[in-house]
């Protein structure tokens, strides 16, 4: 439990603090370690102890994975060696391992000294060990190296310490060997976290500054902004400014997780906490400002993170149409806790009232679908996802498309996607694989480094737009499963990309829409043309389905015409029935929409965008 005197909060030595992050690759363990770390230092109730503890939202434990990073205070007793006896208080911040939410482990590694790289000792290095190990040597914390999962009859802790002790440059003897599941040598990890990281830093005289590294809405609260105090101290009782904006907010509450929220009054130098304002926008607590106190202003904030931004946009429209206002509402709601969603309404002849949509990836994108349909109650249509386009007009006129159906149609000089760097790794046998398949997706390749023996890196530039579409799903099923992938954000190149319409009897279907490489497109059209012909039911005229690019026709299919006699079934003279029947038809036509003369049935434009836009992001989940 939280003891009282020198390590509660506000007055605590920072010299006792340790504030550390725990990185890796997905499904290595972390949640599982800060489990058992929360359990070792009896900061949860062994009553209470539930697994994956930090992980608060009901799809975060359904899926396993942690989407929003998570601090927590807990007191250390140091069990062996020179140091036994001392009382540390360790912050643990959780942080998410899966590449759309990037953004959130860079802002928590800024908030510590140290980061425990923990790796799975029955897979070795990933992409992603690589990539977060790169982002805590950025941020200049010590890193000490861990092999989890030992109890794994499959782990091989000799052949893989070797391993992360040549990526890191230390000692094979150096790493800790810990299960996250048994708690073995978690203890002992423990103690080197004290041993090995080193406190906190700070003025504890200047004025205030406190980094703010996240920030929530929570119904009942308002925002609750998460801090890490640089300098000086705050106290309940101040009011505090931000300062980027020079708002002033009186201050609610001011507190300490452990495991959960706990009053305080006061944070000092180097302590990790929250603080509650009663705003009701985490707009106006952004995350990256500086705290500081307006009686006692500090003159200059503290560096702050670059701003996310959204990678790929998808068009979101209610099945419902009446359900729109309240889509509006879950999406504010949404935002409130999400800085990286963006939305604008927008249009379709197709599917009616709905919102564009900007999401970090294909993971962020069906998160947020999910909790709109699942915590909002609405039934929701989401159009194929898209990157966002940049193109140069012949008069020098630039014009930014995040809606395929939006992209100009003539005298377009140049037309730039955004492009990333992509970093695979495998094992040797499957690098002939890989590279097949990233140059199929018109990558370029930078570079190729054996890790070890059997393990490849390859790095690549990419098209953003040719890794949302199933690149994942591809890259597994092509290595059996070894290979791991990461990607960031590259910038952008020209490219050849043309614009397909979908057109039904002459009309353009604008949700159907898309952007793609020349070479791709006419692909594109007859698969679309030929599933939308299974889909439309025949209409009493012959209707084509045609792909275009421009003018010029790529793809044509064409639905037969027919009379839908309802009647036929009807020999007899019951003209009551007869009157049913045709009420139902009638019915049945409102839940048509009119494109031009043809009446295609809501559920065609569902099952012709789910198939292509829905199998990618459940592999990117997995990842
Ligand atoms: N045998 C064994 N299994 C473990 C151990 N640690 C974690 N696991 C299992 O590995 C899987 C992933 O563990 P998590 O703790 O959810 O992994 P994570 O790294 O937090 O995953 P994300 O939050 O999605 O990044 C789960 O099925 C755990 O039960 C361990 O020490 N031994």
């Amino acid at each position: 439990m939280l003891d009282s005197g020198a390590n509660a909060p506000g007055a605590t030595d920072p010299g006792r603090i340790r504030n550390f992050c725990i990185i890796a690759h997905i499904d290595h363990g972390k949640s599982t370690l800060a489990d058992r770390m929360l359990q070792l230092t009896e900061v949860v109730d062994p009553r209470q102890m539930r697994a994956q503890y930090l992980d608060r939202m009901d799809i975060e434990r359904e899926r396993g994975i942690t989407i929003k990073s998570q601090a927590v205070r807990m007191p250390w007793t140091v069990r062996e060696g020179e140091r036994t006896g001392e009382h540390a208080v360790l912050n643990m911040i959780d942080t998410p391992g899966h590449v759309d939410f990037t953004y959130e482990v860079s802002r928590s590694l800024a908030a510590c000294e140290g980061a425990v790289l923990l790796v799975d000792a029955a897979q070795g290095i990933e992409a992603q060990t690589l990539a977060n190990l790169y982002l805590a040597l950025e941020n200049d914390l010590h890193v000490i190296p861990v092999l989890n999962k030992i109890d794994l009859p499959a782990a091989q802790p000799e052949k893989y310490a070797e391993e992360l002790a040549h990526l890191i440059g230390c000692q094979p003897e150096d790493c800790i060997r810990v299960s996250g599941k048994t708690g073995v040598g978690v203890p002992y990890l423990l103690d080197e976290i004290v041993r090995q990281f080193t406190p906190p830093v700070g003025e504890a005289e200047s004025p205030a500054r406190a980094m703010i590294f996240d920030s929530v809405y929570d119904v009942y609260r308002g925002v609750v902004t998460y801090v890490r105090v640089i300098d000086g101290r705050i106290s309940a009782r101040d009011r505090i400014k931000m300062m980027s904006t020079g708002a002033v907010h009186e201050l609610l509450e001011i507190g300490v997780i452990s495991p959960e929220m706990k009053k305080a009054d006061a944070l000092g130098v180097g302590e990790v906490g929250y603080l509650i304002t009663g705003v009701k926008d985490v707009r106006q607590s952004r995350v990256g400002d500086t705290v500081t106190i307006n009686s006692r202003p500090a003159s200059q904030a503290l560096g702050g993170y670059k701003d996310p931004k959204p990678m790929v946009y998808s068009g979101l429209y209610p099945i419902d149409g009446s359900d729109y206002p309240n889509l509006r509402d879950a999406l504010d709601k949404l935002k409130l806790n999400d800085a990286a969603l963006t939305y604008e309404p927008e249009t379709s002849g197709a599917l009616g009232f709905g919102f564009r949509c900007g999401f970090l990836g294909l993971l962020h994108l069906e998160i947020i679908r999910e909790r709109l349909e699942r915590e909002f109650n609405l039934d929701l249509i989401s159009t194929a996802p898209n990157v966002v386009y940049r193109t140069i007009q012949e008069d020098g006129e630039e014009v930014v498309v995040t809606n395929p159906s939006e992209y100009p149609t003539s005298k377009i000089a140049e037309v730039y996607e955004p492009t990333v760097r992509a970093t695979v790794l495998t094992p040797n046998d499957y690098v002939g694989a890989v590279m097949e398949l990233c140059q199929g997706r018109r990558g370029s390749l930078l570079g190729m480094d054996y890790l070890s023996a059997d393990r490849v890196e390859l790095r690549y530039t990419l098209p953003l737009a040719e890794i949302i579409f199933d690149f994942f799903d591809q890259l597994k099923s092509r290595t059996k499963g070894y290979a791991s992938l990461d990607y960031e954000p590259s910038g952008e190149q020209s490219s050849e990309l043309v614009k397909v319409d979908i057109l039904l009897h002459g009309e353009p279907v604008d949700a159907f829409s898309a952007i793609v490489h020349k070479d791709k497109a006419y692909n594109y059209g007859t698969t679309i043309a030929a599933k939308l012909r299974t889909l439309i039911p025949r209409q009493q005229f012959e209707v084509p389905i045609q792909a275009a690019i421009g003018s010029r026709v790529i793809a044509r299919e064409t639905i037969r015409a027919i009379r839908k006699d309802v009647l036929a079934k009807c020999y007899g003279g019951d003209i009551s029935r007869k009157r049913k029947l045709l009420e139902k038809q009638k019915e049945g036509k409102k839940r048509m929409k009119m494109v031009g003369r043809v009446e295609v049935p809501q559920e065609a434009f569902i099952a012709a965008l789910s198939s292509d836009s829905g199998g990618d992001g459940k592999g990117a989940g997995k990842k």
